[in-house]
């Protein structure tokens, strides 16, 4: 007889930003009535708001799906969303390794990009069976058969097999379903085998603690049960077990090759950790599930509350983030200029933007944050090699041997009429030419070798802009390299303010120096005396700007007159004052932290 393994089918749908999984997944949940026609909305599983408004997805969500073959047997389909942003390469990585399979979506009309590629790689890295289909098929423009026979080249599937599908009308996908259920291996691992089940995802729930997402591997997980985290030892009862719906769905049990959820009273967030094995304390599997490696943030910015008092608050918040964010890291920093805040590293970019919005928005804190800069590794004349992730800890120039910093591979796809641009823009960022592959007739793979602190700026806006949005782009940390790099200071009337210390390669400090100063120049208001603002490397100062003083008060010209209009003066004073900080004597707006950002070339 079949086991109930048998007709379990877990998988995730990879693709390229905007190319149509989280439709895609929104019609398999709707053909599936998983969803009713009243709650089908559009892209449901993109549940945070700041999701919906951004229309792209951060966080992984599992669901699962109850799905009749024609086979006449129902299956149970767990889908389990991956985002598409190269900055969230970890999130994939660990939604794919709770599967078996993965559904390559790729637009019709616009055909492979970098993502295609590198979610494709990541997933023949777990062994996962790939199913390939077209999107978007209903696209006047699109166009099928010259990007099926590009997705040939690329993965061996033939041509004429590749799915066509529009997820938007729902064209083709009862086909996906049943290829789905033929195609993706059931699970394998032994229902009676001590427990290991991976933890891919968790989310705090103010009520319950942690709620960790798990896909069992080997053993059976019941109600009642006492787990153990593996990596910390931490023990749990297992108050409810269950099963992903659109809600949690309470279950008895979860066996080996399912995929659900465990709440058991886990107040302190930090031993829920992504990644981590649970198993029964009572009998105890001997080895966690390996393979799962620790992310390494790359960029790195302080982040400091507006308000000296939401300090703890911004401790506690950053907390909980990391439990559903296990890429996220932090430690405490303490700036002349800022006061006591956290260096946080990102995956990148887009990371810290979403991080920073989520503090606001979910948690009500006010923050201030500075440029975000690479890791450096810093080679001292005494032979010791430390690592240097905030420009003002950057030893003196007369102590360091040398500084590295990271590079990255960067594949670049391009319709071939940007090249040129495109080859420009590598070179102006100290890019390194490897190599270019033609992956059709109109379409090329530009692979070139990028300092990391080159591309975390504004280097995607620049390469959409100079292809006209069609270049995409991704990227792999390649390794740490010599370069000539100095710490560029910004002193404020004399005083260096550490906040606004960069570290820039040598034949740009001039030109970064001259812009910056300008910039803040422009964007610190006057005040009732002269502020200097300089820009230097070492006691050398490279660039200088004076703001001239303000000649009078600013009720000033209003004194003895009408009361009403000077207190509305005072008051747009106050209101202009709140994003500012105290450097010394001067208020600097929140904007000049990163006026460095609006200077890039
Ligand atoms: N015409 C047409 N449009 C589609 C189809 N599938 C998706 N779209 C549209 O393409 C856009 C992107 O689709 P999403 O499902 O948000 O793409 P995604 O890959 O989930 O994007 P991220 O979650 O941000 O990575 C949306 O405007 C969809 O309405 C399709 O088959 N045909």
């Amino acid at each position: 007889m079949a086991s109930y393994r048998d007709r379990i089918r877990n998988f995730c749908i990879i693709a390229h930003i905007d190319h149509g999984k989280s439709t895609l997944a929104d019609r398999l949940l709707e053909l599936t009535g998983t969803l009713s026609e009243r709650e089908l909305k559009d892209q449901v599983l993109d549940s945070m708001d700041l999701e919906r408004e951004r229309g792209i997805t951060i966080k992984s969500h599992a669901i699962r799906m109850k799905y009749r073959a024609r086979d006449g047997e129902e299956y149970i389909l767990n889908l389990i969303d991956t985002p598409g942003h190269v900055d969230f390469t970890y999130e994939v990585s660990r939604a794919l390794k709770a599967c078996e399979g993965a559904i390559l979506v790729v637009d019709a009309s616009q055909g492979i990009e970098a993502q295609t590629i590198s979610n494709l790689y990541l997933a023949l890295g777990h062994d996962l069976e790939i199913i390939p289909v077209l999107n978007k098929v209903d696209l006047p423009n699109a166009r099928p058969d010259e990007v099926a026979q590009s997705i040939e080249e690329l993965i061996g599937e033939p041509a004429e097999d590749i799915l066509r599908i529009s997820a938007k009308t729902g064209e083709g996908v009862p086909e996906l379903l049943e290829r789905i259920v033929q195609r993706i291996p059931p699970p394998k691992g032994d229902p009676e085998a001590p427990l290991r089940a991976l933890v891919f995802d968790s989310v705090f729930d103010t009520y319950r603690g942690a709620v960790v997402y798990v896909r069992v591997f080997e053993g059976t997980l019941k109600t009642g049960e006492r787990i153990r985290f593996m990596s910390n030892g931490r023990e749990y009862v297992a108050e409810e077990i269950g099963i992903l719906r659109l809600e949690r769905q309470p279950v008895e049990m979860l066996r080996a090759g399912e995929v659900g959820y465990v709440i058991g009273s886990i107040k302190d967030i930090r031993s829920a950790r992504v990644g981590d094995t649970i198993t029964h304390a009572h009998r105890p599997a001997s080895e966690p599930i390996p393979g799962f490696r620790q992310v390494k943030p790359m960029v790195f910015s302080g982040v400091f509350p507006t308000n000296p008092e939401q300090y703890e608050e911004l401790r506690a918040s950053l907390e909980k983030l990391q439990l559903n964010d296990a890429s996220l890291t932090f430690t405490p920093e303490t700036s002349a200029a800022l006061g006591f805040g956290f260096r946080i590293g990102f995956l990148g970019l887009l990371h810290m933007e979403i991080v920073q919005e989520r503090l606001e928005r979910e948690f009500g804190l006010d923050i201030i944050t500075t440029v975000p800069n690479v890791e450096y590794q810093v080679v001292l004349r005494s032979g010791e090699v430390i690592t240097v992730d905030n420009p003002s800890e950057m030893p003196d120039a007369g102590k360091i041997a040398e500084i590295r910093e990271p590079y990255v591979r960067a594949d670049i796809i391009t319709p071939t009429e940007y090249i040129g641009p495109l080859m420009q823009l590598c070179q102006d960022r100290r890019g390194v030419y490897r190599n270019q592959v033609y992956l059709d007739r109109t379409r090329v793979n530009l692979q070139y070798e990028l300092p990391l602190a080159e591309i975390i700026f504004d280097f995607y806006d620049k390469l959409k802009s100079v292809s006209r949005g069609y270049a995409s782009f991704d990227y792999e940390i390649l390794d740490y390299r010599p370069s000539d790099l100095v710490r560029l200071d910004i002193l404020i009337n004399g005083e260096p303010v550490d906040a606004l210390s960069t570290i820039v390669h040598r034949s740009k400090a001039y030109e970064v120096g001259r812009k910056l100063t300008q910039k803040l120049r422009e964007l610190i208001p006057r005040q009732l005396f002269d502020v200097a603002i300089q820009a230097a490397i070492g006691s050398r100062v490279i660039a200088r700007e004076t703001i001239k003083a303000l000649r009078k008060d600013v009720t000033a010209k209003c004194y003895g007159g009408d009361v009403t209009r000077k207190r509305k003066l005072l008051e747009r004073q106050k209101e202009g004052k709140k994003r500012m900080k105290q450097v010394g004597r001067v208020e600097v707006p929140q904007e000049a932290f990163l006026a460095v950002l609006s200077v890039g070339d």
